[in-house]
């Protein structure tokens, strides 16, 4: 039994960080992926009892006795609602993966692998297997490498389980059915939590569901853009981590509730009117050229209430700076603190000058791409070429 599945990054538009505190948020899948090969050993095959994964970019593979995993796990745990990881378990898991000495250097990686024993064990208990994961995102760079990671190893698990009805004989990505999307994206999210404490959820749904999405409170609203939107992604390469920044912003918000309350609600007003300009009709240049104005200054709006946040950053600073001669808005995207950052680029801005700019980035060390927005969510692929 063997699949491989895909799941998507994503940007987010407007709202990051005041969409765990209940304001809403745009966000959009973009074309870089997550991809999990799975393949359990059924009990006829002969295997090596491990349960084993290998994390291909990075160079590291780990593995562990299913008999050693079963005396610290509790198992699966179906059928739903899927489990959160206790205190407990966190503890087991933990110890099970400081066994595996992973370099420091990756000290971050410790729990994206509790969350692959959690979530394996909870969906196929102890049966060994051999899990490879490959990835075109940045880690812990704003573009959502965690819930691509918790999307594609879930959907991998669930499609190799009773729990979903998938044509196992069809050639190439298939995607699942929309009830069976939540399932992905429900046991998603309990990967999330483990990753960033409190998740809003925005980051694994849009991976699961693709496209551009409004979030609030757990809720989805499709959005279907009336205009072209066409992002620079610069990655300032600075290392982050987005439990720490959302932890962070919730300090903030303890010791100054009346204010941060004032920031997410104008927050909340950003992503609206981002979400109606970006679908309100936009039928000749001139209006593309209006509303592009009007995405210029809620981006800058939304910049500078995520400075208000304590969640910006010298680097993100010094892109901001750069585009602004260029006349270009841009804002942090995901949890900030380094990590990556927007640019707006209008759609009739000069090829020449969208090079002087990327150009400009590059020379301070940064990293520059233009990545398609709003693709396919996470599919799956059960031949063994796609
Ligand atoms: N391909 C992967 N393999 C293992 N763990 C991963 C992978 N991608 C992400 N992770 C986990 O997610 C963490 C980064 O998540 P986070 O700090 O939320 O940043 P972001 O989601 O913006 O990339 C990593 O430190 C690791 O624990
Ligand atoms: C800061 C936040 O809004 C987005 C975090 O995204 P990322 O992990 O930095 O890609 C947190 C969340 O919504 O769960
Ligand atoms: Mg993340």
């Amino acid at each position: 039994m063997e699949v491989r599945a895909r799941a998507p990054g994503k940007i987010i538009l407007s709202g990051e960080h005041a969409v765990v505190h209940g304001s809403a948020a745009v966000a959009a899948s973009i074309d870089l992926y997550t991809e999990v090969f799975l393949k359990i050993s059924t009990d006829s095959e002969r295997s090596d009892g491990l349960l084993k994964l290998h994390l291909k970019d990075l160079g590291l593979q780990f593995s562990w006795p299913t008999e050693k995993i079963k005396e610290a796990l509790p198992g699966p745990c179906i059928p739903l609602p899927p489990p959160t990881c206790s205190l407990e378990s966190m503890k087991s898991l933990a110890s099970l993966v400081e066994d595996q000495n992973i370099p420091e250097a990756n000290f971050g990686l410790a729990t994206g692998v509790s969350t692959f024993l959690w979530l394996y064990t909870s969906v196929h208990g102890f049966k060994p297997a051999t899990a490879v994961v490959t990835s075109s995102l940045p880690l812990g760079a704003g573009l959502g490498s965690s819930a691509a990671f918790c999307v594609a190893v879930s959907a991998s698990l669930l499609a190799l389980s009773d729990l979903v009805n998938l044509d196992q004989n069809k050639k190439g990505w298939q995607s699942f059915q929309e009830n069976e999307l939540e399932l992905v994206n429900k046991w998603a999210f309990e990967g999330e939590k483990m990753i960033h404490g409190k998740p809003s959820g925005i980051d694994n749904t849009v991976s699961t569901f693709g496209n551009m999405i409004m979030f609030k409170s757990g809720q989805l609203t499709l959005i279907k853009p009336s205009m072209p939107l066409k992002m620079l992604i610069t990655n300032t390469k600075v290392g982050r981590n987005t439990k720490a920044l959302v932890a962070s912003v919730s300090e903030r918000t303890m010791r100054h509730p009346e204010a941060m309350a004032s920031v997410f609600t104008a927050v909340d007003s950003i992503s609206k009117e981002l979400s109606t300009i970006v679908q309100s009709p936009a039928p000749d240049d001139l209006t593309v050229t209006e509303n592009e104005d009007k995405l210029h200054e809620l981006m800058e709006m939304n910049q500078g209430l995520l400075q208000s946040m304590g969640v910006s950053h010298t680097t993100i600073e010094t892109v901001l700076r750069t585009t602004l001669k260029y006349k270009l808005a841009s804002k942090l995207t995901g949890a900030g603190g380094g990590g990556c950052v927007l640019t707006l680029l209008p759609a009739l801005l000069a090829g020449t000058i969208v090079n002087k700019v990327i150009a400009e980035l590059e020379s301070c060390g940064f990293q520059c791409l233009i990545a398609e927005i709003g693709g396919k969510g996470v599919e799956v692929s059960f031949s063994s070429s796609s």
